[in-house]
């Protein structure tokens, strides 16, 4: 699968981990940066992830930053992206069956590197659900829509 991955500078080893474990397991991966130790900001990273994932360059996007919060809330002024922060498995689930999220978010201050490895790889092996849950995320694409509410 063509995946990219982006993070700040709180992130850069766990990024590091992930792209070489997910190259390991065939995946093509674009590192979006940041390739120095060097403090960054995250929206700057997030916007460019986001905008691969919206342009379809790459099919999933993983976003990393100290707590997942900055970086997701960058990803996700995206309305072509929907990014979900997770921090356990049953969220990365989820994220894909009912919200059919296309980027996960982490934060590499708060979880370790093998929980980090299981939640990608749940979130890149579940399939979107649909049927009812398909509305709700054209929703999320659309939100002057008020149908329903
Ligand atoms: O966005 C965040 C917090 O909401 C991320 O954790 C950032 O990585 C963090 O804010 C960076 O903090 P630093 O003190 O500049 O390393």
């Amino acid at each position: 699968m063509r995946i990219a991955i982006a993070s700040d500078h709180a992130a850069l080893d766990m990024k590091a981990a992930l792209h070489e474990w997910l190259v390991e397991k065939g995946h093509e991966v674009a590192d979006l940066g940041p390739h120095t130790p060097d403090s960054v900001d995250y929206p700057d990273y997030g916007y460019k992830l986001a905008s691969v994932v919206a342009d379809g360059t790459a099919m999933r996007g993983i976003a990393l930053c100290g707590s997942g919060l900055g970086i997701s809330m960058a990803v996700n002024r995206n309305p072509q992206v929907r990014c979900a922060l997770v921090s356990e498995q049953l969220s990365a689930r989820l994220a894909r069956e009912h919200n059919d999220a296309n980027v996960i978010a982490m934060g590499a201050r708060l979880i370790g590197i093998e929980q980090a490895k299981a939640c990608v790889q749940t979130f890149l092996e579940t399939a979107f659900a649909g049927d009812r849950h398909q509305r709700r995320v054209d929703k999320l694409s659309n939100p002057t829509a008020t149908e329903g509410a």
